[in-house]
């Protein structure tokens, strides 16, 4: 198989993620996160810091910004790691040391490296549509957002708003319900059955 990756959801909210290096790819990455999630907790430790990431600290509360060089301990108590340095020899040593503490890390200079990449993402509402390319295309994973950002009606969540309270008031045991919920929304796949 080619592509082996397989998308989760993290909830940023509950997990600690660490960003070493405060320059352009780690703000875009902490403005990744926090546009899915306002309050990530998110530690940036490194020798400076962007303009527009001290702006974000003053903003977020949940972001801290550390600045010194990165050391072994920065680790502890994370989930998550993204080494966004500029110094690639720095970069693997924060991989080697997160690999050693088992916390999940992105190395944005190395995809070889990274245990997970981060999406590109469609925002609905309730609805998020993360997008990879296996890291082949990040260009065209944010075209593709575009085009589908555009393609899919806002009011999409009001419809996923209903089915969620008629999902709470269905009675029956789950095969029941499964087969009345793939009832309901069989105009979704099935739109030519409108005009018959
Ligand atoms: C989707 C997105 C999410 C995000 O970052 O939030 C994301 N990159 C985005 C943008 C972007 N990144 C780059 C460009 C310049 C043009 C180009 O190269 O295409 C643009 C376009 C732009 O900025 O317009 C350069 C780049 N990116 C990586 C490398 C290293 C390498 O490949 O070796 C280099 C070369 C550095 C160099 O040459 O020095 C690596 C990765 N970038 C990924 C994600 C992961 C794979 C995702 C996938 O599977 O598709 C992966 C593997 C790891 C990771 O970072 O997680 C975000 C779109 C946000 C949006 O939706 O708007
Ligand atoms: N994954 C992606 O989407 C993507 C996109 C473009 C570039 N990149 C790669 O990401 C890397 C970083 O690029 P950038 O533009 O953010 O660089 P940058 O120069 O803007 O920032 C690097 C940051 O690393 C910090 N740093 C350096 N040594 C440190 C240390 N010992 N401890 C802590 N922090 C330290 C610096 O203080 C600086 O803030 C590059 O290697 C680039 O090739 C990745």
């Amino acid at each position: 198989m080619e592509n082996q990756l397989f998308p989760v959801f993290f909830k940023l909210n509950r997990l600690r993620v660490l960003v070493v290096g405060g320059g352009n790819i780690g703000l875009e990455k902490a403005n990744a996160i926090l546009q899915n999630c306002a309050e990530s907790n998110i530690s940036i430790v490194s020798l400076d810091f962007l303009p527009e990431l001290e702006d974000i600290a003053r903003h977020y509360p949940n972001v801290e910004l550390i600045r010194k060089p990165f050391s072994c301990g920065d680790l502890l108590g994370k989930d998550l790691v993204i080494a966004a340095t500029n110094d690639k020899t720095l970069n693997y040593t924060v991989w080697e040391k997160a690999k050693g503490a088992k916390v999940l890390i992105n190395v944005a200079d190395t995809p070889e490296l990274c245990d997970f990449y981060l999406g590109s993402i469609v925002q609905k509402g309730n609805l998020k549509i993360a997008i990879s390319t296996n890291g082949k295309s990040p260009t065209v994973a944010k075209r593709l957002k575009q085009v589908l950002q555009e393609a899919i009606p806002d009011t999409l969540d009001e419809v996923l708003q209903k089915l969620h309270i008629i999902r709470d008031k269905l009675k029956g045991d789950f095969a029941a319900k499964v087969k009345q919920l793939n009832n309901i929304t069989d105009v979704l796949v099935k739109p030519e059955k409108e005009d018959a």
